[in-house]
């Protein structure tokens, strides 16, 4: 039988000790497809999982390793996983007609809810304001154009089931197919804004009763411990945050990272797509009120108290069945989708619990855009530091095109030498990233007071780490760039003060 990995499906042997299931160094020596090198994870107490088998049995306290067994009478309900093989979604159906960078294409936004009419000579690029428009359901939206800064106009039409059914579907890019994720998630949340606004708050959630109350906390906290051995700094950054934020934002980050190390943990190379399938299916069932154990629990606690929608956490199971069958990119195009899927997804699934400031201009839209953006740059940035690792295990998470338009090709990074071409390539890589990154401040500053300080500083330290690809001379082939300790607490109270004081659409009225 399959063992489970600390967060979640492992094959590897654990060592037992006093009730503790750890993990030992030696069982994370396999194949790690993504982030090839392994942050320094120490012994984790955390395997709960029961995606092979049910729940285990529970004792009590932090030692038991996470085990949980529930009551007949617990309102957490135990379902049994599903053994159904699903077939995988055949490859989405993008193309490359039009890149974010690349040659300027009109976009025709179909599926989604709105239709976009762009002028032919600009390139797609992303919201930046929304003004009303002169037009009959429709409205005049600016752009900024990335390649070229300038801003573009774009008319937003209000899709109508007659206009949709004139025109036939064209392939959309990945942006467009991620913008209506944002969209819907925008939706939902400013639902829950303008009600706020604007009647007084919805009746209370019943008290939950004593045992529910008390399973729930020590699911809590028990996410707060693996957030704490995970992401520490990030940890500390959530304790600034109100308790029920904070714990809502401890239980997506335990969700996430168990996702992440089906790929990306011990046992990565033991996982399967139906694997991907079972933990997808449990996905819905806790969205359902059926959590499977206690950080399911936690998260579909989560879910009753805040805007959440399923969808980012769908694509981010989605992203990792990207990695399994997927090695190359062929275009930009193609790596935001998996971007998007494995990193933009946090952005959109953090957001509603940290919570817009209420007296934001910005539109919900626009601060979901900045929190994708984060998210894209995080990972872009995480691809740059690890093109060595990643390419000694045969992948290259580098466009395609850029690479031979650069004059490079999958040879030049296995050879791993640092040459003029490599620089310049990697000089166009970073700014995109760090334009990702100009691009999620604005929106950091919109979020709750609270909420905008952890954000800032882990923007602010993973943006260091492409300083430091540049003071590594742009060999990330053979040394990893890092943030040095020093740095690290120096960034801190900076990002403090730029989260009190930097600039909102509350100071300069300008939205973002
Ligand atoms: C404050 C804050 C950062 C909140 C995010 C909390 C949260 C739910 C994090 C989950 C992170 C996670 C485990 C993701 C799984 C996939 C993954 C591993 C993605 C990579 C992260 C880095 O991982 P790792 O720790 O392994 O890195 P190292 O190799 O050790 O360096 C990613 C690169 C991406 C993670 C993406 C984010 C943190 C997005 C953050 C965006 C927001 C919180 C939205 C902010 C809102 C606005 C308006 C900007």
């Amino acid at each position: 039988m399959r063992e489970r990995g600390v967060l979640g499906y492992s094959a590897a042997e654990p060592t037992e000790e006093k009730g503790k299931r750890m993990w030992s160094e030696s069982a994370r020596v396999v194949s790690r497809p993504r982030k090839a090198s392994v942050s320094p994870r120490r012994h984790v107490p955390l395997d709960t999982s029961t995606a092979f088998s049910p729940p285990f049995k529970y004792t009590s306290g932090a030692t038991n390793g996470g085990f949980v067994s529930l009551p007949p009478s617990s309102p957490i309900k135990y379902s049994p996983p599903l053994y159904l093989s699903i077939p995988l979604r055949p490859q989405q159906g993008f193309t490359r007609r039009s890149t974010r960078f690349g040659t300027c294409t009109p976009v025709t936004r179909m599926s989604g809810s709105l239709l976009w009419v762009v002028s032919p000579s600009e390139t797609a690029c992303r919201t930046s304001t929304t003004l009303p428009g002169p037009f009959v359901g429709g409205a005049i939206k600016r752009r900024c154009c990335r390649r070229t800064g300038r801003t573009v106009e774009v008319l937003a039409i209000a899709r109508s089931a007659a206009s949709a059914s004139l025109v036939a579907a064209p392939p959309r890019t990945s942006e467009q197919l991620v913008y209506d994720v944002v969209l819907r998630q925008a939706a939902l949340v400013g639902e829950t804004r303008r009600r706020r606004t604007t009647s007084p708050p919805a009746v209370e959630a019943p008290p939950a009763g004593p045992l529910r109350r008390d399973l729930l906390e020590e699911a809590y906290d028990r996410c707060g411990e693996v957030c704490a051995e995970y992401a520490k700094t990030f940890y500390l950054g959530t304790l600034l945050m109100t308790p029920e934020r904070r714990k809502a934002i401890w239980a997506i980050y335990v969700w996430c990272r168990r996702t992440d190390e089906l790929v990306d943990g011990p046992n990565a190379s033991q996982i399967t797509p139906t694997a991907l399938d079972r933990w997808q299916n449990r996905l819905d069932d806790l969205f359902n009120g059926r959590p499977y154990d206690m950080y399911d629990a936690a998260l579909s606690d989560t879910i009753t108290k805040f805007p959440v929608d399923i969808q980012p956490f769908k694509d981010m199971i989605e992203g990792m069945r990207m990695d399994l069958r997927k090695s190359r990119y062929n275009n930009f195009d193609e790596l935001y989708l998996y971007c998007y899927y494995v990193a933009g997804t946090v952005g959109l699934m953090s957001v509603p619990v940290m919570g817009i400031a209420p007296d934001s201009k910005a539109s919900t839209e626009s601060v979901y855009n900045a929190a994708l953006a984060l998210g894209i740059a995080n990972q872009l940035t995480n691809i740059l530091r690890d093109v060595g690792e990643d390419s000694r295990r045969g992948r290259v998470y580098l466009p395609q095109d850029e690479l031979a338009q650069a004059g490079l090709s999958d040879d030049d990074i296995f050879r791993g030498k640092v040459t003029e071409k490599w620089r310049n390539f990697m000089k166009g890589q970073i700014k995109r990233a760090r334009m990702f990154f100009d691009e999620a401040e604005k929106g950091i500053y919109e979020l709750n007071s609270a909420s905008r300080w952890p954000v800032l500083a882990s923007s602010i330290l993973y943006r260091q780490i492409l300083d430091s690809i540049e003071a590594n001379d742009y060999n990330n082939f053979t040394k990893r760039a890092y943030v040095g300790k020093v740095k690290k607490f120096a960034s801190l109270p900076i990002a403090y003060g730029k989260a009190i004081l930097g600039p909102s659409s509350r100071r300069n009225h300008k939205g973002i």
